[in-house]
């Protein structure tokens, strides 16, 4: 496109009017799956959710009777692997990839895919943020901090593998690596094997000659990898642990500590307390000082914001850092393009640009945009493609609910559905906006709490906020549309190859923390829906990037020509 004919104007939609008021509502970790006892979501009451697919597909074999071809209003979309750029079928969905294609309507090679290509390649060693960070490799230590699993949403072990080994052969002599332990992107537990695997990779290191090791470690969700300001102890801990080398719990080694940890009461992986390894005199091993040089090593950005502010921000009021030393710092990736933060990074991040929060803005759309702080960034920064802040704000509202924090969600797994849909509902009835956009995070934050009992109570309650918006809706003469990221509590164990739950040693099934492989619903309606409008049938395989040329014609325009194709057709 040339830069001197480009505009922001949309072509108008041949048929659909403009100015009807609608719901975006996105259901965080809400996939489907066979109704079974390990399906959080069939197992709940969810009248509403259960009234978009069912007596609508009621109504159109009713219909099909009488009427050939009659509107379908819920169907099926992807939201893992390829169709929302992670680099294999293999790769579950998540929120940053989910709300990327969601909101920018194209799929782009995500982080996962980026790092990938520059290792491959070795272009990420003669980067301007390798070759900054290699400046210290003479006379300082290499650090490197992130989470440590195989679970491809925010890191990969094979990543740092690849990393340690082309560092060391570039001239670092000294690295320290501090370790997140995850079991939320992979099985809890699993932590003790990437411990293994990374500690002989280490060892061989070691063999050659470079002084390399694990220095601290904690679970990501106690430990550094907080989001959207939520907590700033955790990132604290994590402070404290990786630069001041002080943790309440101290370990000779790292697979001692894992397992030591693991042993208390309700420990799991994701809330591992921190923990420093310490030499024999007790003296931890890997403390940040003047002139090391440190990496991030998580690609997606939501949890590593706060620790890169840590590290890079002169001026920090967040908490004490007792002593902040002068390091080279550097992220995998940017983490905020608006923030230019971390300044320095070893890989670009996607460029998402011409996002339809940005052209629905530029067309007269306002928007209003909500959820509660965990999943606050998911439907304004991750939906506006990786940027922070209004695209105009005088079209734009963006309302956070503040989060509990400090609590495992399996406690209070209502969440703050209720307000959040409240928010919707006022947003709604105010006709001041013709988009209000919500996340209800409840089946998924809730879902990764691998709790059963709670998750159905967390259906039940991201069903009655869909309710409260669907109502409005119902009352303004609006059109909703409800959708999800990416799967995660319809089904919440592991299965073998067969589809049948997997039985560890002990022959106990194993709980499924993590986000799944499963398509999402997606379902259109309400009383300003043209009762025309029905799904396509010619793109099958259709994913989350083909939902915003959906919702843009739905407000009355034709999407950019470059945008996956619209799911919805028009019949007279
Ligand atoms: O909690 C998170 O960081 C991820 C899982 O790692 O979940 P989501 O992608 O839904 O935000
Ligand atoms: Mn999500
Ligand atoms: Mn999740």
């Amino acid at each position: 496109m040339g830069s001197t004919e480009f505009s922001w104007k949309l072509a108008d939609h041949p048929k659909l009017p403009k100015g009807k008021i609608l719901a975006m509502v996105v259901l965080d970790g809400w996939g489907e799956a066979h109704a079974n006892q390990y399906n959080c979501i069939s197992v709940a009451d969810t009248p509403i959710m259960d009234s978009l697919k069912n007596v609508l597909i009621l109504l159109f074999s009713v219909f099909s009777l009488m009427f050939a071809g009659a509107p379908e209003k819920w169907r099926l979309v992807r939201a893992h692997g390829k169709a929302v750029g992670l680099p294999t079928e293999d790769d579950m969905g998540n929120s940053e990839v989910g709300h990327n294609a969601l909101g920018a309507g194209r799929i782009y090679a995500q982080g996962a895919k980026l790092v990938d290509f520059a290792l491959a390649s070795g272009k990420i060693y003669d980067g301007e943020g390798f070759n900054y960070i290699k400046e210290s490799f003479e006379g300082g230590t290499l650090h490197l901090i992130g989470l440590l699993s195989d679970g491809g949403v925010h890191s990969r072990l094979d990543q740092l593998l690849l990393l340690l080994k082309g560092a060391s052969e570039r001239g670092a002599k000294r690295i320290r690596v501090h370790i997140l332990t995850d079991g939320r992107d992979v099985l809890d537990g699993s932590s003790v094997g990437f411990v293994e695997t990374l500690e002989n990779d280490l060892s061989k290191l070691r063999e050659n000659g470079v002084d390399a090791q694990i220095a601290s470690g904690g679970g990501r969700m106690y430990v550094t990898m907080d989001r959207y300001e939520n907590d700033w102890e955790v990132v604290k801990r994590g402070w404290d642990a990786q630069v001041l080398g002080e943790a309440p719990h101290k370990f000779k080694s790292a697979l001692e500590a894992v397992k030591k940890l693991r042993e208390a009461p309700q420990a799991n992986d994701q809330y591992l307390p921190p923990f420093v390894i310490v030499d024999d005199s007790g003296k931890a091993v890997g403390p940040i000082f003047d002139g090391d040089a440190v990496v991030t090593l998580n690609f997606r950005a939501d949890r590593m914001v706060m620790a890169a502010k840590a590290f890079e921000y002169e001026d920090f009021d967040k908490f004490n850092r007792v002593r902040v030393p002068k390091i080279r710092y550097a992220g995998m990736l940017q983490y905020d393009g608006e923030l230019k933060l971390p300044s320095q990074y070893l890989v670009s991040p996607p460029e998402i640009e011409r996002t339809s929060g940005e052209y629905l803005v530029h067309n007269g759309v306002r928007t209003f945009a909500c959820s509660e702080t965990v999943k606050f960034g998911h439907v304004t920064f991750f939906w506006n493609g990786n940027r922070s802040g209004y695209f105009n704000p005088e079209m734009e509202e963006y309302v956070e609910i503040p989060s509990d924090s400090g609590i495992t969600f399996n406690v209070k797994p209502k969440m703050k559905a209720l307000e959040i849909a409240e928010k919707a509902r006022d947003a709604i009835l105010s006709r001041k906006f013709e988009q209000v956009r919500v996340n209800l995070p409840n089946s998924d934050m809730v879902g990764h709490t691998g709790d059963i009992e709670a998750t159905v109570v967390a259906c039940k309650a991201a069903d009655e906020a869909v309710k409260i918006i669907l109502d409005a809706i119902e009352q303004v003469g609006g059109i909703y549309v409800v959708t999800a990221d990416h799967g995660n509590a319809e089904d919440m164990v592991k299965r073998n190859k067969k589809g049948d739950p997997a039985l560890d040693k002990s022959g106990n099934i194993q709980i499924l923390t993590s986000h799944t492989l499963e398509p999402v619903p997606i379902a259109i309606g309400g009383p300003g829906l043209l009762p025309g409008v029905r799904y396509r049938k010619d793109v099958p395989d259709g994913g989350l990037a083909n939902v915003a040329a959906t919702v843009m014609n739905l407000h009355g325009f034709e999407a950019p020509s470059d945008y996956e194709t619209t799911l919805i057709e028009v019949v007279d």
